[in-house]
């Protein structure tokens, strides 16, 4: 189950950031082994009191390890044939790291692995990274004859649209009836820099098509848009920018709205800092009542969906109906420059042996 990951404790944010900042997939930087721990302890003091704010670290590991517990119980029933099922939680920048899960599948003798990325949407910045580190620790001899296939995204799997939709509903509910069908319903994903965008990343399109599923789901019952958060540093992101967009609705005259986060399956600063703490602080100053749909985090909907991605995987891979990877994950971003891409793709491919 492959993630960013966050720290688990306010401790372990200069090692997260520091990982973060040296990931040449994310973000490239030039002298990237010096610059790269050099914003990382600028940024620590601002990144530790987010976290501090948000209950003293990021939830993502508790949850992954939830859901992978969850899912795993279901495949067992669902698939007895290829039963056990074991999860491994693997994160891109903190713990617990590729090297570190890689070294409990070493002594588990696990022969037989899916990268199941845990990222609805792919793009090379997030699922593209996290399988270059798994080719990259597979290459240093750290995963040593395991046949791989990979889940390289899912972002509208009806199982995953369902649980969204049931969040978004359960926070309309909180308005009142006579009102309802004028709130806004205002999806937020993290933004992405616009030279990653440019050569040609699938991540914005990906993100689109699940909002627009999520929207068929719940009938189009109140108007709805999309826009971009979290954007870092000095480049242009896509936008537009969610706090603009929630500052402009209230300028505009609207008077509620639903905020949902449809790039991320659990909490993390993103959702319990930004959207609750800063955003919408900002918003109901502006006047505007608003309230954010629930991240997935245990919904038993969003376990039994990622249950049966898996499920159907295994069992299409083992009756030659698919190969270890999808037709989509075969093509480079046209623009892409990053050899490993290339190499990386090439050896999934081949089952990684
Ligand atoms: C689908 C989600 C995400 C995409 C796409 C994404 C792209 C992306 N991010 C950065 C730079 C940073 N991201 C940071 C934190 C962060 N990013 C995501 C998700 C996506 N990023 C999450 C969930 C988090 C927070 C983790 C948590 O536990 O809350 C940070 C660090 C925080 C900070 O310093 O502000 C940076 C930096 C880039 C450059 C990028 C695309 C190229
Ligand atoms: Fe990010
Ligand atoms: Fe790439």
């Amino acid at each position: 189950m492959m993630n960013m990951g966050g720290p688990s404790t306010v401790a372990e944010t200069h090692d997260f950031l520091k990982n973060l900042f040296s990931d040449g997939d994310l973000i490239p930087l030039p002298f990237q082994k010096f610059l790269a721990p050099w914003i990382a302890r600028k940024r620590t003091p601002q990144i530790e009191k987010q976290y501090a704010e948000i209950g003293g670290g990021s939830p993502i590991r508790r949850w992954s390890e939830i859901q992978g517990a969850g899912m795993a119980a279901l495949l067992d029933e669902m698939n007895p044939e290829s039963a056990p099922h074991k999860p491994y939680v693997a994160f891109r920048y903190a713990n617990p790291l590729m090297e570190e899960t890689a070294r409990l599948m070493k002594e588990d003798g696990v022969k037989r692995a899916v990268a199941f990325t845990q990222y609805p949407q792919y793009s090379c910045s997030t699922t593209g990274s996290s399988l270059n580190d798994v080719f990259r620790k597979a290459q240093a001899g750290h995963l040593e004859g395991i046949e791989w296939s990979v889940i390289d995204r899912w972002g509208t799997h009806p199982g995953f649209i369902e649980a969204v939709a049931q969040h978004v509903e359960a926070a309309l509910a909180k308005f009142d009836p006579a009102t309802r069908s004028d709130t806004v319903i205002l999806f937020s994903a993290h933004s992405l820099p616009m030279s990653v965008v440019n050569r040609g990343d699938p991540y914005i399109l990906e993100v689109s098509a699940s909002v627009s599923a999520v929207m068929d789901r719940l009938g189009h019952t109140n108007p709805f848009r999309l826009v971009w958060q979290s954007q870092v540093g000095p480049s242009a992101w896509m936008g537009m920018q969610t706090i603009d967009a929630l500052k402009g609705l209230a300028r505009l005259g609207k008077k509620q709205v639903v905020l949902v986060p449809i790039a991320f399956t659990s909490d993390h600063i993103e959702t319990l800092y930004e959207l609750d703490l800063e955003y919408a602080k900002e918003a109901r100053e502006h006047g505007l009542e608003i309230h954010r749909a629930a991240s997935l985090n245990d919904s038993p909907v969003f376990i039994r969906a990622i249950a049966d991605i898996a499920s159907q995987h295994l069992r299409d891979y083992s009756a030659g109906k698919i190969g270890p990877t999808s037709t989509q994950v075969g093509l480079r971003c046209p623009g892409c420059t990053n050899g490993t891409c290339g190499t990386q793709k090439t050896w999934f491919a081949r089952g990684g042996r």
